[in-house]
């Protein structure tokens, strides 16, 4: 069988690189095992692109984005670049992408898998079975509103503006998002918004009511200040199904639900746009984390979230659900078996590098899958 389908891989800064090499070799695998083969090209994004080519990311990233299947990201930035101008920065490299791609919606499963009850950052009780999804509004928000920057104020002290813009169609279009998921899941949505001090946060809640009512009565929707949120997903978090909140918010919020899987190693995401007339909509994979400066170079990375984003990616834009189930089963796999990378470590497990794990993955693959 031939997938035919053109996906682009942009492996990116730091720890980048060392995880999506172990993805490339699943690929390479289901080339070999189950005969799938994509057109696969590889790009340049972030510092390295900046490097390369004084932007951190180049129009022919963005050309061939536009004109891929599926796009495979890893992770920009590092200390190595703190310093540029605020425009050369490596995390426009994603920003842009997000923006050019139209990707509105970052879909933000937090999992507890099984065996991996041991290394969350809670009792085992409180997160033993957790399955929740964040949807994180991801083009527009504080983000990308202007204005911003610094400016140097008339008594010569200087003055930092960010501003939080929304409007009602962009919410509109990822709150619809987030219902559809609520009504395949449990039926239940949060949508998380500071309306007590925001005016972005009134007009979220409104329309998110508005939607709710008008289409989608079957779904249970509950509205939560950003604050009280991140300390319910500290203490109950199992009373959350699908949580909905803007770019600032959802990304805090999907960092601390890393904590109760274990690890920020451990969560794949997809960023999509909306579907055209034929269905075809663009499509963006990449785990939550970054680049990790502070492991980068060292082989202890672990790739786990990067290759959960792949499995996403074949199912969401490939439609290759059993092909993606291998993969997460084989991940979950070889965890219960009790290897695990640095950030998962728990009682009676064996550390184990960033190409170990990949090796233990393929071989689990290969029991599985040929
Ligand atoms: N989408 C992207 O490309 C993102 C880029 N960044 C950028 O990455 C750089 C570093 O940012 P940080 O705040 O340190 O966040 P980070 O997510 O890179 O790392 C935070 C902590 O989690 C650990 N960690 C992250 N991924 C891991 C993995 N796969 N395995 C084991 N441990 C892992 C790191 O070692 C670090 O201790 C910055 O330049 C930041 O702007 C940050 C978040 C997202
Ligand atoms: C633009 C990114 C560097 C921000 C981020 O942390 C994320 O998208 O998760
Ligand atoms: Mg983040």
């Amino acid at each position: 069988m031939t997938a035919n389908k053109k996906l682009l891989v942009l492996p990116g800064d730091g720890i980048g690189p060392e995880v999506m090499r172990e993805v490339r070799r699943i690929i390479e695998w289901m080339d070999r095992r189950r005969h799938v083969s994509f057109t696969l090209e590889e790009g340049q994004v972030g510092g390295a692109a900046l490097e390369a080519t004084g932007s951190p990311c180049p129009d022919e990233t963005v050309e061939r984005a536009l004109g891929a299947d599926a796009v495979l990201f890893g992770s920009v930035g590092g200390p190595r670049w703190d310093s540029l101008p605020f425009d050369k920065r490596p995390e426009l490299g994603i920003l842009r992408l997000r923006k050019e791609l139209g990707l509105f919606a970052n879909l933000r499963p937090a999992v507890v898998l099984n065996p991996l009850v041991d290394a969350s950052s809670l009792k085992p009780d409180l997160v033993r079975g957790l399955d929740l999804m964040i949807v994180r509004e991801s083009t527009g928000g504080i983000y990308f509103g202007e204005p911003r920057g610094i400016e140097t104020l008339p008594n010569g002290k200087r003055r930092g503006v960010d501003t939080e813009v929304y409007t009602e169609e962009e919410i509109a279009r990822v709150a619809r998002v987030a219902f559809d998921l609520a009504r395949k899941r449990t039926g239940r949505l949060t949508s998380v918004e500071k309306a007590n001090v925001m005016q972005t946060g009134r007009l979220w809640r409104a329309v998110v009511s508005e939607i709710g009512k008008a289409e989608y009565p079957e779904v249970e929707l509950s509205h939560m200040y950003a604050d009280n949120c991140a300390m319910q997903l500290c203490s109950r978090p199992k009373q959350f199904d699908v949580v909905l909140a803007s770019n600032l918010f959802g990304d805090l919020l999907s960092d601390l639900a890393a904590a109760l899987t274990g690890s920020l190693g451990m969560l794949p995401s997809a960023t999509l746009g909306a579907p055209d007339a034929t269905g075809r909509r663009h499509a963006l994979y990449e785990p939550i984390h970054g680049s990790a400066p502070d492991i980068a170079g060292k082989g202890i990375a672990n790739p786990c979230a990067q290759m959960l984003s792949f499995a996403m990616l074949l199912r969401w834009s490939f439609g290759m659900e059993e092909d993606a189930k291998l993969i997460e089963a084989a991940v979950e796999k070889v965890l219960a078996g009790g290897l695990r990378t640095a950030d998962i470590m728990g009682p009676g497990t064996a550390r184990v590098g960033t190409s170990v794990m990949g090796d233990a993955i393929l071989r689990e693959l290969d029991k599985m899958g040929a």
